[in-house]
């Protein structure tokens, strides 16, 4: 396969640990993933689930327990020393004296070629504040800037860890502006993130991952109705409650049931078996079917996979 037919990122079989006195940390668990050329992928997961390891050795910066990584064909070291890859860390110093301008010049002067600095500081949304000191930008200007540096080797792929943690509400919209220009022109982007909107408005694909593993991995569209999935109440008679519960609890579909005097409501991934398996074996009446929040069922659908809940 040569460089150029080849996907944008392959994992196979991919794990990384790390020694500590408590024993072995395993934060990647046997990653398999490929993410062709031009898609907009978001690797979504709680606190801990493996996000930045992975992205790291997708980046070079560790390398795996065991398992391989190919980055547009390539080992990953060469494809950023070819400077087809590059990234948005949550860290990544800069000179607090120095101007925005003088920072994208002086990174600018560390490559043989790169796009011109005007328009990675235009592309960035950075010319209004060009001339201002970077100690003096607040902390979503600054991971601007650090999207500007990211975007002088015009990369392929553009690796992005949490980006906006920390942003308000219009920092956040102004960086995702910036960066589906980018998208649109082609690059491929993955992206870490904690927040399954962020996620859900800006990706095409979501990887959802804990606890070292991958839960979830299809279009954006499809993950949001799985995670969303449904709420069903209904009044079951009482004499048939426990029962009922009892038979809900060890679904597939199910992932939480709850009651409250003879009134269950269930949270579960296929809304319209339940509410048939509620209503032709339990008696069920005053039903009723609602949409959970997105939150919620994020939740749900992380800690339901541990369980062996979700296929
Ligand atoms: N250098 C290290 N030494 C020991 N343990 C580590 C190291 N780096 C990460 N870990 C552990 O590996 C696991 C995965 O961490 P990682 O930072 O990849 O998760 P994450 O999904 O990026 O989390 P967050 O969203 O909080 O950044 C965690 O349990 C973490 O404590």
């Amino acid at each position: 396969m040569t460089p150029t037919d080849s996907a944008a990122v392959e994992l196979t079989g991919l794990s990384k640990s790390f020694p500590s006195r408590a024993g072995a940390v395993r934060a990647v668990k046997g990653i398999d993933l490929t993410i062709r050329r031009g898609e907009i992928v978001a690797f979504l997961g709680p606190n801990g689930a493996g996000k930045t390891t992975t992205l790291d050795l997708v980046l070079g910066l560790t390398s795996p327990t065991s398992g391989d990584v190919r980055v547009l064909g390539r080992s990953p070291r060469e494809a950023v020393r070819a400077g087809q890859v590059s990234a948005v860390l949550q860290t990544g110093g800069l000179l607090r004296d120095l101007s925005v301008r003088e920072t994208v010049q002086m990174i600018a002067s560390t490559y043989a070629v790169h796009a011109p600095v005007d328009d990675v500081v235009r592309r960035a949304g950075l010319t209004p504040i060009e001339k201002r000191r970077v100690s003096k930008c607040s902390g979503g200007e600054q991971q601007r800037l650090r999207f500007a540096l990211a975007l002088l080797p015009d990369p392929d792929l553009l690796i992005l860890d949490e980006p906006t943690a920390g942003m308000d509400v219009q920092s956040r919209r102004a960086f995702w502006d910036a960066m589906k220009v980018e998208a649109d022109a082609g690059r491929t982007v993955l992206f870490a993130t904690h927040y399954l909107e962020e996620a859900d408005a800006f990706a095409g694909r979501i990887v959802l991952v804990a606890d070292g593993e991958i839960v979830a991995d299809g279009p954006t569209d499809e993950i949001r109705a799985r995670a969303l999935g449904r709420r069903v109440s209904a009044r079951v008679p009482s004499e048939r409650l426990p029962d009922a519960v009892a038979h809900l609890r060890v679904m597939a579909i199910v992932h939480d049931v709850a009651v409250e005097q003879n009134r269950l409501t269930v949270e579960s991934s296929d809304s319209d078996a339940v509410a048939r398996e509620l209503l032709t074996s339990w008696g069920a009446h005053d039903l009723e079917i609602t949409s959970g929040s997105l939150e919620s069922a994020f939740i749900a659908l992380t800690r339901s996979d541990t369980e062996g809940a979700v296929a």
